[in-house]
Parts: C-alpha cells; sequence; structure tokens
C-alpha cells in the first residue's frame, strides 16, 4: 500500500514507524521532520499533515498516517482536507474501531503517549481492519461527507 506519513518533529516513535511501515511492505511517502528540505512549504504539524492528507484525497497515496506531539493537532489539520476521514488512535481497539466504523483512511498518532509496542499493537489492528459493509456505518461515513459540504 502507498502510505503517506507526516510529523513536525522527529521524535518518539517517527523514525519507527516509517521502518516499520517499510517493514511491512508499504511504499513510505514522507512529509515534514521526516523528509526535510522536500520542497513542502513547512514543516509544522498544520502543513505536514496537510500534506499527507492531500497525498490521500488526490490518489498519491492510499492512507496516511499523521503525528504529532499530541497527535491533536495533526489530526484536525487531516480532517479539513475533503474526502479524509482522519482518526487518533492510542491503542488498538480504536484503530480497529476506526477502520471498521469510521472506515478512517488516515490514522493520527501522539508522538508523546505512543510506544514502539503500542504503536506495533495500532499498525496491526490498522491494517487488519476492514470497513463496515452494515447500512447503518455506511450511512453514518456517507453523513461525514454530507456535513462537509454543508
Ligand atoms: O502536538 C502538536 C500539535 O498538536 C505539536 O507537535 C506541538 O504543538 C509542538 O509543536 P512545536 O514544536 O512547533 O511547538
Amino acid at each position: 500500500m502507498r502510505i503517506s506519513v507526516s510529523s513536525d518533529m522527529a521524535a518518539g516513535v517517527a523514525d519507527a514507524l516509517v521502518a516499520d511501515l517499510r517493514r511491512r511492505g508499504h511504499h513510505v511517502l514522507a512529509h515534514g521532520a521526516l523528509n526535510p528540505g522536500d520542497g513542502d512549504d513547512r514543516d509544522d504539524w498544520a502543513w505536514a499533515s496537510e500534506a499527507a492528507a492531500r497525498d490521500v484525497a488526490e490518489g498519491r497515496a492510499d492512507q496516511a498516517v499523521v503525528c504529532c506531539w499530541t497527535g491533536t493537532g495533526a489530526s484536525i489539520a487531516a480532517n479539513k482536507v475533503p474526502g479524509v476521514r482522519a482518526a487518533l488512535c492510542a491503542d488498538a481497539y480504536t484503530a480497529t474501531g476506526a477502520r471498521r466504523w469510521n472506515d478512517a483512511n488516515a490514522l493520527a498518532l501522539s508522538l508523546r503517549v505512543v510506544s514502539e509496542p503500542l504503536l506495533a499493537e495500532i499498525l496491526d489492528a490498522w491494517f487488519e481492519g476492514r470497513p463496515s459493509e452494515e447500512a447503518d456505518d455506511r450511512a453514518n461515513v456517507a453523513h461525514v461527507d454530507t456535513i462537509a459540504r454543508s
């Protein structure tokens, strides 16, 4: 899978995240502090997360993983890009739910709270997860786009 990854800092599990994704066989596109000097406008969280989210929205990536110290800014910025559903996940159960119920296509992570073992659990759950095909779940996901357009 093509995964666009962003972070405003090369801290915590940021480098381990890129290595883990590559080990899983994914093609990684890196933004922000994970790819300084790549021509993106800025490496700060709002810009870096936007760049990764736009890769998804514009078809250059299948999914994104967006990081910042808290995970909140990266999540907020990614969710402003139409078509991107970013979920801030700090445990495997939440990652499973984000894929199943939210059809999330961007995983937001806090570099402050996610350890390497926890990262592996979250990524296992994320990549094993599949969107629900139940009508009420699809309706919820579709309504998110409706809200964004209103
Ligand atoms: O968690 C974040 C945003 O939600 C940032 O990573 C945090 O604010 C640190 O940014 P800076 O190093 O620019 O002060």
